[in-house]
């Protein structure tokens, strides 16, 4: 480890981010019903913009009204290039309950975005005496915000997340592509005649996750459109599970129980995890830094491995006892 330690993300689960448009209402209660760890409500690109007004007052009132139970709340307010955004965080400061966990921040391009808005939060809450100090989560979804996602991710000791945004992200970089996430056909590689179709979100999932690890934020994967396809979704879900991703968004309630499948370890990974560390353990007490579980190869690395698994599943055991 560099003599500056990895700091710990904020200590929640974020297996699932259940979207739904602010301008239904009638969906917010479904929302709060759900199994997802988190709930975003939109402002932003779900809403029509003759209908921004309506949805910010409703999504006001339901931070209060509805029974959210233990989930995070978040509302993605709109871009900072819009003439909506300020408006959005003055009501919801001002006039929501302080049952509002997050706001999501989209289209985050450099530090100065998050900077900008965290001013404004900070003078409100000073203002109104609010006693919870809201979290940031931010969507990385053009050119810009990839390349400057390190200094996104430690722009504010209020960031929480970083969710990769694939539809934006593509339209941004000009990807020859209308698919939200997920394999793309023309994106292939031939080798004697077979076809092989690598992961294009790969090189940016690695990037954020890399920038969200480095300043303790959680790396999230954003929305895979096609929410009839639950293979897809599942595959798109345990590649970025393995890059170090800790959940990804559902656009649908189907895709709510596949997101929580993915990123809750399953009983024999968690066994193996635990059978490490144990493992280990009795290495250390022989005096070995370095063990053979299974044939293979353990050493202090594989108890930290081990830890991560072990501790998402504590999680989750908490969260249902
Ligand atoms: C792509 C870039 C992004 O920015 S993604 C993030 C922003 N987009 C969004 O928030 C969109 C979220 N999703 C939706 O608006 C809807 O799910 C869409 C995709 C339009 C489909 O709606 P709809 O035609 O009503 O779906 P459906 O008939 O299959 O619904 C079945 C039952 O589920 C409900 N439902 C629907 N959507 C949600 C949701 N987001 N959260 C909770 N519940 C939902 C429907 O009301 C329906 O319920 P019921 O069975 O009639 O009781
Ligand atoms: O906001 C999300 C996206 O994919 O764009
Ligand atoms: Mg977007």
């Amino acid at each position: 480890m560099s003599f500056r330690l990895q700091p710990a993300p904020v200590e929640r689960l974020n297996r699932c981010q259940l979207f739904g448009p602010g301008s239904r209402e009638n969906l917010f209660a479904k929302m709060a019903a759900s199994e997802a760890d988190v709930i975003n409500i939109d402002l932003e690109d779900s809403v029509a913009p003759d209908d921004k007004d309506a949805a910010r007052k409703a999504v006001v009132q339901a931070i209060g009204d509805i029974d959210w139970g233990d989930k995070t709340l978040s509302v993605r307010i709109n871009g900072l290039d819009t003439p909506w955004w300020y408006r959005d965080v003055v009501d919801l400061l001002e006039q929501a309950s302080d049952r509002l966990d997050l706001i999501m921040i989209p289209k985050a391009g450099t530090a100065s975005d998050i900077y900008a808005v965290d001013a404004l939060v900070t003078a409100i809450e000073a203002a109104k005496g609010r006693k919870r100090k809201l979290g940031f989560e931010a969507i990385i979804e053009s050119a810009a915000g990839i390349s400057h996602v390190e200094e996104i991710a430690a722009a504010s000791p209020r960031m929480q997340a970083i969710s990769l945004g694939a539809a934006d992200f593509a339209a941004s970089m000009g990807m020859a592509t209308t698919g939200i996430g997920g394999t793309q056909e023309d994106y292939y590689m031939l080798h004697q005649g077979q076809s092989y179709w690598p992961d294009p979100w790969h090189w940016a999932t690695a990037k954020i996750v890399a920038a969200c690890r480095t300043h303790g934020v959680l790396p999230v994967d954003g929305p895979y459109g096609d929410f009839s396809d639950a293979d897809g979704f599942r595959a798109q879900a345990r590649r970025v599970a393995t890059l170090g991703m800790v959940g990804k968004w559902a656009i649908h309630p189907s895709q709510v129980a596949l997101a929580n499948e993915v990123f809750s370890p399953g009983e024999k990974a968690v066994t193996e995890a635990r059978e490490i560390i144990a493992a280990m353990e009795d290495a250390k007490k022989s005096g070995q830094g370095a063990a053979t579980y299974k044939g293979r190869l353990i050493d202090i690395a594989s108890i930290k491995q081990a830890e991560v698994i072990v501790k998402q599943a504590d999680k989750i055991a908490a969260k249902s006892a």
